[in-house]
């Protein structure tokens, strides 16, 4: 659906020029919801606005549904960019203007007639939840109701894209996971591909399918969201892993778990990551009954990415050098991801 090669972005400036993306290559397939999050100034917004031509790149190519945006002239562009939609973090309505009016907006634009765009904004309405507030101005709304507005504008021209800039940024927690259901139920009647940007993991995980990881203009890290929270490869991907998932021992029990070193009397120290299946099984419980070792849980977590469950747990193992052989094989044999750590 999107593809993004070798793209550059350059900004000239007085001091000298910015490289704000430096070689990105992406594939978002259709219906997919692509996310791609990153620190303050590592290129997110750059990235995005490529996508739609807002911002022209320096190098590279932009394609979408087969067309390659970097070569069309400013006629063809605007016709092209009737396929993506875009949401703002400060949703961008016009104050003027009533709910109905700011959604009926590009509508105009196009040219359609009246009663289609009265049909076009009704059905907008109810699909985001809003046909209540037809008549109200965006300053009579909450910041969700806001957003929602914005979403039935981007999606009144039937896009096959929606970008979202950030959407979620300047909502509570709560309305948050509004809009992002509302994201995934759109994506899923309309079979919409959608880009977000963000700076939050907790986006992220909620709702998309892959990720990629931007820093420095380049991406470090991309793929199936499950396969980077399960195994993240760059430091900046498990900072911001740990920023929801605390996978680090707390203090207490690494204190004393470095005491028992320190005497001689710690066991093996071993982590388990469990995806899907896997974290159903009792395999701690029956590695326990078959080895005859004594398992200490120093550490763990447990926690879904839609309906795939993963987790991972610290343990000691605690008995003589054949049990805790025989146990990590046990383990290896169950599948699952084991890493033997040399500290805590
Ligand atoms: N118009 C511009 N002129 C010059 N430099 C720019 C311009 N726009 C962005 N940059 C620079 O390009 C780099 C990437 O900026 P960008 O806004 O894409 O980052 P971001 O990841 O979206 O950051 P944030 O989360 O803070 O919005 C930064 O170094 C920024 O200063």
């Amino acid at each position: 659906m999107i593809e993004i090669k070798n793209l550059r972005k350059i900004f000239p400036t007085q001091n000298g020029p910015v490289v704000a993306l430096d070689g990105i290559n992406l594939r978002i397939e259709a219906g997919e919801i692509y996310g791609i999050i990153g620190l303050s100034g590592a290129g997110k917004s750059t990235l995005i606005r490529c996508i739609n031509m807002l911002e022209k790149p320096t190098e590279g190519q932009v394609i979408v549904d087969g067309q390659n945006f970097t070569s069309l002239n400013a006629r063809q562009l605007r016709e092209a960019r009737r396929q993506i939609g875009m949401i703002f973090q400060h949703f961008n309505l016009l104050s003027s203007r009533t709910v109905f009016a700011n959604v009926a907006f590009p509508l105009e634009i196009a040219g359609l007639p009246r009663q289609l765009i009265r049909e076009k904004v009704s059905e907008m309405l109810e699909l985001v939840g809003l046909s209540d507030k037809a008549h109200a101005y965006p300053s009579q709304l909450s910041g969700g109701q806001k957003q929602r507005v914005g979403i039935a504008r981007a999606l009144a021209n039937d896009p096959k894209v929606l970008l979202c800039d950030e959407a979620t940024s300047a909502l509570d927690p709560r309305t948050t996971r509004s809009i992002l259901h509302l994201l995934r139920d759109i994506n899923e009647k309309l079979n919409l591909t959608i880009v977000l940007i963000t700076h939050e993991m907790q986006v992220i995980k909620e709702i998309c399918d892959k990720v990629a990881v931007i820093e420095d203009g380049k991406i470090v890290e991309e793929g199936p969201v499950i396969d980077i929270f399960t195994r993240p490869r760059s430091a900046t991907t498990r900072k911001f892993i740990n920023s929801i998932i605390n996978t680090e021992i707390p203090e207490p029990i690494r204190t004393r778990f470095k005491n028992r070193t320190a005497n001689g009397t710690a066991g093996k120290l071993i982590r388990i990551s469990f995806i899907g299946e896997t974290a159903k099984e009792p395999v701690i419980s029956s590695m326990v009954q078959q080895c005859q070792v004594r398992a200490n849980v120093l550490y763990g977590n447990i926690d879904h990415i839609k309906d795939t469950i993963f987790g991972t747990l610290t343990l000691e193992l605690q008995g003589k050098d054949s049990e805790v052989e025989e146990a990590l094989r046990f383990l290896k044999e169950k599948r699952l991801q084991l890493e033997v750590l040399s500290d805590v």
